[in-house]
């Protein structure tokens, strides 16, 4: 799982130097009954469906049947159909390959396509469609696209190389994979796309590429349990009730998210998404920004110790002390560089993210830090389980509906009227 702190000081004395404790307090207590109630009588599906694991077997009889016929899997979908799949897929690169290469095109772009199709053989693709209305225009464009790219080239019956994830309901894509005669996984209709992570939606890439999908619901499951019972000690709620504070009494208007890890990139990519979608509206919202470090500390790091306060920022972090390839002594004394002699990769990175926290709270800023000690499903799962709650809690306590998006719907029916009109 991981653990919390905010630096060396408990919260509240953060809290009481500023004269928040009060405020803080009572949107804790508001947040953990809602939180306790949620778990009570209305539990949000994509936390109820995690215990339940009824869909276990559909899940892995389609990994199977991709692993078993193809080397390379396609994920075709973009938002919540893709972005929860790529921040748990992300851990599988440090891990012996058992399962197929997954790629994940997200984001509709000639070039890329061009490339997939120059590198991919069509024998050994399978694509995988993911869409929960199962009518945007960015995924129906890449099937069609990879339809006329395989159909001409395979050896193989075309519906083999597809298969499909979207609502019970009828919509172009499911029409698709109906007429092809092709594999079609359910994804439920009472969760939303950047809350189905843990669904057929994030779980069957997972398990085509051979990570374990009972472990990240496990590590999921282990959070919500605490969200409901012991609510006001948890991540989420305590995050949500902070960040609450901050916006409604100094000024914050953004949320960081600073992962000290590659393989978490995809993670604050999903965080951005369920943050921005499910909190900007009605004239509200804090606006998500996405970091990873050390890299971005060449970046951003300027602005957010020396730009105005107005962000709550969250670390997430893998001690890696001793960890990656040792630094040579002998090298690095010689040129100078004493601090480094005989320490690791992991060493160094350790001591950044310690570094930019401790800058950023001498600056007077309150400072999360979630540290986890692996890079694992029951760790990320935990994670994934933990922001959502968060989020959901955090549209209580702002007066929003977390599971809408209007606006979007907006430039959607745009999109299609726009291409429909091209002459
Ligand atoms: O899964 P789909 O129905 O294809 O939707 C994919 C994405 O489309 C829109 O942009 C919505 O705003 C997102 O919330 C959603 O995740």
């Amino acid at each position: 799982m991981f653990t919390m702190d905010f630096g060396s000081r408990p919260l509240d004395d953060l809290l009481d130097d500023v004269g928040l404790k009060h405020a803080f307090d009572k949107n804790l207590e508001k947040a953990s009954a809602y939180a306790r109630a949620l778990a009570m009588d209305a539990l949000p599906p994509f936390a109820r469906r995690t215990g339940e694991d009824q869909d276990h077997a559909a899940i892995e009889a389609l990994a199977h049947e991709i692993q078993r016929g193809f080397k390379e899997l396609v994920v075709l979908g973009t938002g919540g159909s893709s972005l929860g799949a790529q921040a748990a897929l992300a851990i599988a690169r440090y891990r012996p390959s058992t399962g197929v290469t997954v790629h994940t095109p997200d984001s509709l772009c000639p070039f890329e396509m061009d490339r997939l199709f120059a590198t991919l053989d069509p024998n050994e693709t399978h694509v995988l469609s993911i869409s929960k209305s199962g009518t945007t225009a960015e995924t129906l464009a890449q099937l069609l696209a990879f339809r006329a790219w395989l159909e001409p080239q395979t050896k193989r019956p075309l519906k083999d190389h597809f298969s499909f994830i979207t609502e019970p309901k009828p919509s172009a894509l499911r029409a698709y994979g109906e007429a092809l005669g092709s594999h079609i996984v359910e994804h439920p209709l009472d969760v939303g796309g950047r809350f189905s992570v843990l669904t057929t939606v994030g779980m069957v890439p997972v398990a085509a590429a051979g990570l374990s999908v009972k472990g990240f619901r496990h590590g999921a499951h282990e959070i919500y349990k605490a969200v409901g019972s012991v609510p006001e000690t948890t991540a989420a709620v305590i995050g949500a009730a902070l960040t609450h504070t901050l916006a409604e009494h100094r000024g914050v208007t953004q949320v960081l998210l600073m992962a000290y890890a590659d393989a978490l990139r995809a993670f604050t990519r999903w965080h951005g998404q369920l943050w921005a979608e499910s909190l900007g509206k009605d004239g509200k919202g804090t606006t998500p920004i996405r970091a990873v470090g050390p890299v971005d500390q060449h970046s951003q790091l300027q602005l957010f110790l020396d730009g105005p306060d107005d962000k709550f920022s969250t670390f997430i972090v893998v001690p890696s002390y001793g960890k990656g390839p040792r630094l040579d002594p002998k090298a690095a004394k010689d040129n100078g560089l004493d601090y480094m002699a005989g320490r690791t990769i992991g060493d160094t990175v350790t001591c950044q993210a310690r570094a930019t926290q401790d800058a950023l709270r001498a600056r007077g800023r309150i400072i999360r830090q979630l540290t986890i000690n692996a890079l694992d499903e029951e760790n990320i799962g935990a994670l994934f389980m933990s922001f959502m709650l968060e989020t959901v809690v955090m549209a209580h306590l702002m007066g929003v509906d977390a599971f809408d998006q209007p606006a979007v719907e907006e430039s959607k029916i745009l999109t299609r009227k726009y291409l429909a009109e091209l002459e």
